[in-house]
């Protein structure tokens, strides 16, 4: 296909794509297995937490109202009635000048309203009293029903990561299954004849296939399920059939490769074929300037360029937002932050330029170094990458110590808009 593309902005491609964004399922599964899942239901506390009032410490609880007129000159003994270890609970009441040795976690007996530390206090006839020579306060050490989650509360909403301490928050409400998005499954496709398996000695004019597998790790990042159909050769037939294939069986297709204009580019002709509508196929972006974008029956076709940092980009500009989207999120777009640029960054920008590079953080400001050799064929850029610095079309280069925007690739917030949402 020699035909002349007109390429259209980074944040119109965004927006068109965005057009055909969808929200996913509900699907429940085993406590166990919701890490790296996204909650479709938010979570509700049932209960207060802590469900009890409780000691804070290893120590002795007390009435407060007995220890009034105590100081360091001026003590008295406590009778130590009884015992709570975390996880038990009495009924005796502690009375006046009695006391019940408590552990830490430990539910307050009745009667009591503070706990004095165990270093505090001295032991006496081999522990059956205990003397305290200290005013303690009502409530003093006392971590109370509620202070931490208030029952019948929203904590945590719809759409959110399942990070660490949102797991612990399942856990500490009883959540043994959870309900969680149904992620999108994403078909992925990798073309090129000139592609070998990761197993396979280099061989003449071939090379690894990196990008499917590059690819299908951005999907899992993004919040996605992979459908790897395996890589292909530049074969129209093949292309077609495997597309439909895939079609059917996901929500999205990404293929890597074949968008550009040579003779056996054959994505565009896939397109055409099958009745898709192309959305665009070229965007005023380097690298990534050819990737191509077409719909069928409100299914996206994502058709990233073969070139490792230009297919690396369009995923993370284009599909995330779609992935983040579909899980409940309402801030699905790539997390903008202002970052010192660390050396001087010469190159003249005809289009929108995005730099891999690595987020450096020195006495509070933020510094983004760009790593390695800044060319769309290049792979070895990508490992160091946390973060893409956006250089805007028509500047002339960059010097150190300029401010500049920097797409955080690590992050699980997101932003509500994209970078540059006023344009
Ligand atoms: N005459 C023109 N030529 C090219 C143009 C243009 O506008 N006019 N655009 C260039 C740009 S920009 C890009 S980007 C590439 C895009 O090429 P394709 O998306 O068609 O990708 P391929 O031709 O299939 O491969 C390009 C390059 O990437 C390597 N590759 C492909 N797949 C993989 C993989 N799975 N793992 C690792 N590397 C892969 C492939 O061997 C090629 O070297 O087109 C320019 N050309
Ligand atoms: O379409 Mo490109 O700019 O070499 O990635
Ligand atoms: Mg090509």
């Amino acid at each position: 296909m020699s035909e002349k593309r007109n390429p259209i902005t980074v944040h119109q491609a965004v927006k068109t794509v965005m057009k055909w964004k969808k929200r996913g399922n509900k699907n429940v599964v085993n406590f166990s297995e919701c890490d790296d899942g996204y909650l479709f239901d938010p979570i509700c506390a049932d209960h207060p937490v802590p469900p009890f009032n409780r000691s804070p410490y290893d120590g002795y609880a007390i009435r407060s109202q007995d220890t009034e007129l105590l100081s360091s000159n001026n003590s008295i003994d406590f009778e130590v009635i009884d015992e709570i270890p975390a996880g038990h609970t009495i009924e005796k009441i502690v009375g006046k000048n009695q006391t019940v040795k408590i552990m830490t976690g430990g539910a307050i007996p009745p009667g009591a309203d503070a706990v004095i530390m165990k270093e505090l206090v001295s032991k006496k006839e081999g522990g059956k009293y205990i003397t305290i020579k200290r005013k303690l306060k009502p409530g003093e050490n006392i971590s109370f029903k509620g202070e931490d989650v208030e029952a019948g509360t929203e904590i945590i909403s719809k759409g959110t990561y399942i990070n660490p301490g949102v797991k612990a928050l399942l856990a500490t409400f009883g959540y043994s299954k959870v309900p969680l998005v149904k992620k999108p499954i994403i078909g992925l496709i990798a073309t090129g004849s000139e592609l070998l398996h990761v197993h396979e000695p280099l061989a003449p004019g071939k090379i690894r296939n990196s990008n499917s597998h590059m690819v299908s790790s951005q999907i899992k990042r993004a919040g996605g399920n992979v459908n790897y159909y395996g890589q292909i050769g530049d074969d129209l037939e093949d292309l077609v059939e495997l597309t439909q294939k895939a079609l059917l069986e996901c929500d999205f297709i990404i293929t890597t490769g074949g968008v550009s204009v040579g003779d056996y580019d054959h994505l565009p002709e896939v397109y055409r074929s099958i009745n898709a509508q192309e959305l665009f196929n070229k965007v005023a972006m380097r690298p990534g300037s050819v990737t191509t974008v077409a719909e069928k029956e409100g299914k996206l076709l994502f058709g990233l360029s073969g070139n490792p940092s230009a297919c690396y980009v369009g995923f993370e500009l284009f599909v995330r937002p779609i992935i983040r989207y579909w899980n409940y999120s309402d801030s699905p777009y790539v997390r903008p932050v202002k970052a010192y640029l660390n050396k001087d960054f010469p190159k003249a920008n005809p289009f929108t330029r995005f730099v891999r590079g690595e987020l450096q953080y020195s006495s509070g400001d933020i510094l983004f170094k760009p790593v390695g050799l800044d060319k769309s064929n290049a792979v070895s850029s990508l490992a160091k990458s946390d973060a893409l610095m956006i250089l805007p079309g028509g500047t002339r280069g960059y010097k150190k110590g300029n401010l500049v925007d920097v797409l955080l690739l690590e992050d699980q917030k997101g932003s509500e808009e994209m970078w540059d949402m006023r344009k």
